[in-house]
């Protein structure tokens, strides 16, 4: 299991690796409040939609002690904004909403102070993160012919999560079993989750990788013929639709054009069954200048208009499998999601 990790409670708050700093510099930013952790995920201090939902769990630790304190036994009527300001951050990763609505759950049976017990259950949404990333990463790397080359799209590996990772989690174990010849990464415009994060996290495991723009996708699949793209996903819709960084439906086309696979690697968390398709998945936009300036430098004119979608949502007709703690469900569509999700019980 990577040593690198996104997070860890220590002394009663919440501390954060600073990404937006990675991989220059490792600072832990320490939350010790509901909305600073809030303002963490918004700025994206912690990213990953597995990260932000334990995150946000902590969060909710936090939220809970401030209510107690304040309010002793009405402490519930006013964890409730706390807890709506945390799942407020960031619209597309269900995991968010899916982890603040877990603890929210916890709530009504808890009697005297709530922490203990709450702080059981974010402890626990981040140890069935990474047990499900390790189950995920057998399922996934069984799928991928020794040798191969794969392309992976932004970071999904234990800074975008509990640890290990999904997709990457996925890459690493099927190296650890020498299916990977080498690694693609591409650098994943205009956050570079891909050149910052993905490159450093497989440079620390020492991982055979190389870089490349995000416009390469289609040529690389075409000169060098990865077998697979190898992605992550903020939210999966009834039917498969998956919402994913900005870019992977191009890479996706681009799989396809060239008879490469694409693999969805995502918990169970990530899955979102109320969401009939991808048109009804709300998709993040982000200020422009996080698309005009880079490292502080304007790379555009002043003032420039920008359009600046951070994700995108890939069909599930492009996706050959997905990947979750219970297994893969190839060629996804409703039925078969459907079918997958009722077989594993309530
Ligand atoms: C396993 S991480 C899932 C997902 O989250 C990332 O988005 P962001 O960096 O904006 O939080 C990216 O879409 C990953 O694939």
């Amino acid at each position: 299991m990577s040593a690198v990790c996104a997070l860890r409670w220590q002394g009663g708050a919440l501390e954060l690796l600073d990404q937006r700093l990675l991989p220059a510099q490792q600072l832990w930013l320490r939350c010790a409040s509901a909305a600073e952790v809030a303002d963490a995920i918004r700025d994206m201090v912690v990213r990953g939609a597995p990260a932000i939902g334990i995150a946000a769990a902590y969060g909710a630790v936090l939220a809970a002690r401030a209510a107690y304190a304040g309010h002793g036994t009405g402490w519930r009527d006013v964890i409730v904004a706390d807890l709506d300001l945390i799942a407020a951050a960031r619209p597309t990763a269900v995991n968010l909403a899916w982890a603040v609505q877990r603890m929210a759950g916890c709530l009504a049976e808890l009697a005297g102070d709530p922490e203990p017990a709450l702080l059981a259950a974010a402890r626990a949404i981040h140890d069935q993160d990474i047990a499900a990333n390790h189950a995920m990463a057998a399922y996934g790397a069984a799928l991928i012919e020794p040798g191969s080359r794969v392309l992976t799209h932004c970071n999904t590996g234990a800074l975008a999560t509990g640890g290990h990772g999904t997709a990457l989690g996925v890459i690493r174990t099927a190296h650890a079993q020498g299916r990977i010849r080498e690694v693609f990464v591409d650098e994943t415009r205009p956050w570079l989750q891909g050149a910052r994060l993905t490159a450093w996290e497989l440079q620390q495991d020492g991982i055979p990788a190389r870089l490349v723009v995000d416009g390469a996708a289609a040529w690389l699949f075409a000169r060098l013929r990865p077998a697979w793209l190898i992605v992550g996903a903020d939210r999966i819709a009834a039917n498969g639709d998956t919402a994913n960084k900005i870019g992977t439906y191009t890479a996706a086309l681009a799989a396809r054009a060239h008879g490469a696979r694409v693999m969805v690697v995502a918990p169970l968390s990530t899955f979102d069954p109320a969401t009939p398709d991808g048109s009804a998945i709300e998709v993040e936009e982000r200020p422009a200048q996080e698309l005009t300036c880079l490292a502080g430098q304007a790379i555009a004119p002043a003032g420039f208009a920008a359009w600046n979608p951070v994700f995108d949502v890939t069909p599930a007709d492009l996706i050959d499998a997905i990947v979750c703690e219970h297994g893969v469900i190839e060629r996804p569509d409703a039925a078969r999601i459907a079918d997958f999700l009722a077989a594993l019980g309530p």
